[in-house]
C-alpha cells in the first residue's frame, strides 16, 4: 500500500471521531506488516481526561489483535500545519515502532509531513531503561 493510500484511509478513520467536547476529529491509519490497515479515530468522554486519541486507538486495535509489527501511520487533522501527536502517543509509538518507520502527519489541506518515531521522541523511555533496575533485584 502506498502512503496516499494510507493518509486517505486516515481521513476515512476520522469520520467515526467521537468528539463531543472538543469537536477536533483526529484518524490514523496504521499499516500492519502483513498489509492489513488499522484505523482509529479519537474517542472522548464526559470525563475529559479519559479522551483517547486516534494514534493510540489504531496502535491498541491492533496489539489487541495480536499485531505489533508495523510499517507506516497516517495521521490526519483539520489543522493549519500537518497534525503533531500528542506526547502519550509519541511514547506509545516508540514502544511499536521502529525509529525509523515513517510516520506521515497531515491535514486536510493535504500538507504531508513525513517524519520518524525517532525524530517524534528522541531519548525516548524503554524497556532498556527497565532493564538496568532489574538486574540488580536479587532472587
Ligand atoms: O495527535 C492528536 C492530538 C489530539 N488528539 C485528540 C485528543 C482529543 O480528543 C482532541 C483534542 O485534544 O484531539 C488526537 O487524537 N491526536
Ligand atoms: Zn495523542
Amino acid at each position: 500500500m502506498d502512503k496516499q493510500t494510507l493518509m486517505e484511509q486516515s481521513k476515512v478513520a476520522r469520520e467515526k471521531a467521537y468528539v463531543p467536547y472538543s469537536k477536533f476529529s483526529v484518524g490514523a491509519a496504521l499499516l500492519a506488516e502483513d498489509g492489513t490497515v488499522y484505523l482509529g479515530c479519537n474517542i472522548e468522554n464526559a470525563a475529559y481526561s479519559m479522551a483517547n486519541c486516534a494514534e493510540r486507538t489504531a496502535i491498541f486495535k491492533a496489539v489487541s489483535e495480536g499485531v505489533k509489527k508495523f510499517k507506516g501511520i497516517a495521521i490526519v487533522a483539520d489543522t493549519d500545519k500537518p497534525c503533531s501527536p500528542c506526547g502519550a502517543c509519541r511514547q506509545v509509538m516508540s514502544e511499536f515502532f521502529a525509529p525509523e518507520m515513517p510516520v506521515y502527519l497531515t491535514n486536510l489541506k493535504g500538507d504531508v509531513q513525513e517524519t520518524t518515531v525517532g525524530e517524534l521522541l528522541p531519548g525516548a523511555f524503554t524497556t532498556e531503561d527497565l532493564d538496568y533496575a532489574a538486574s540488580k533485584q536479587s532472587l
